[in-house]
């Protein structure tokens, strides 16, 4: 199989196209009138580590023992890198990584764009294609960047490579976030980890900054 090989290629077979999907335009598509992502002005500098957006978080939460613990850095742009060692508790196959753990990587990696716009938003839509199998031990090097807006929605696209920013490409993912408030963790999170979060001061004030556009 080309590497080049995505699903954009597969979306024009229709023996593989999944029903609700157009060959050409999918829910990922941004509309003709979506706009550009902006970088914050108070964005961390490239290079520079975004830190967890909350301690327990299964991606990035630094007091998550169970968790991934992916340590993003801000890049050029709005764009994001990161680099995730698969470990024997992540495998699905004997030594092969579970695809739906590459697929959590993927989306924490695109969540942390959040860092860089200053918008709180969620996972509406993650879309990832699996290109080649990743052993146990190995480095994923994963970038995010944003790609449009549209109203709340943010759409936006990540890549895997192993061994090295420039390896061989083996998970991608397309996804469309949602701008919410702070209150739709307040709303719908459990009680005692909600309170928990809002005492953490550092918690609370970096997710309010982030309801004020500049
Ligand atoms: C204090 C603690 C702070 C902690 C900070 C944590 C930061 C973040 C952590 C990040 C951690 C890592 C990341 C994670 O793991 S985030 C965790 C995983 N994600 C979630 O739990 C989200 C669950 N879903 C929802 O809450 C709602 O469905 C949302 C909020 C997403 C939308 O419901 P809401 O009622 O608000 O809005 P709406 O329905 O009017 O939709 C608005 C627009 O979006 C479009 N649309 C929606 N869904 C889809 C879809 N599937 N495909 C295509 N399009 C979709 C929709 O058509 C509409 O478009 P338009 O009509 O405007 O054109």
């Amino acid at each position: 199989m080309s590497p080049a090989w995505h699903a954009r290629d597969r979306l024009t077979d229709p023996a593989v196209r999944s029903a609700s999907v157009s060959a050409t335009k999918t829910s990922l598509t941004p509309p003709d009138d979506a706009v550009p992502p902006v970088r914050h002005p108070d964005a961390p500098a490239p290079g520079e580590p975004l830190g967890a957006h909350y301690a327990q978080c299964f991606g990035c939460g630094t007091e998550q023992p169970h968790g991934l613990h992916l340590d993003a850095r801000a890049g050029e742009g709005v764009s994001v890198t990161a680099e995730f060692t698969v470990r024997p508790e992540h495998q699905g196959a004997p030594g092969l990584a579970h695809g739906g753990l590459l697929a959590t990587a993927m989306d924490e990696i695109l969540g942390s764009l959040n860092w860089l716009m200053h918008t709180i938003s969620v996972t509406g839509r993650l879309e990832t294609d699996f290109l080649q199998p990743v052993p146990v031990d190995s480095v994923l090097h994963l970038t995010a960047r944003a790609t449009a807006r549209h109203g709340r929605k943010i759409y936006c696209t990540a890549t895997g490579r192993v061994g090295g920013p420039d390896g061989p490409l083996a998970v991608r993912a397309d996804a469309l976030f949602v701008e919410v408030k702070v209150e739709h963790f307040v709303d719908h999170g459990r009680k005692d980890e909600i309170e928990a979060a809002m005492a953490d001061p550092d918690t609370v004030r970096r997710a309010r900054a982030f309801e004020v556009n500049p």
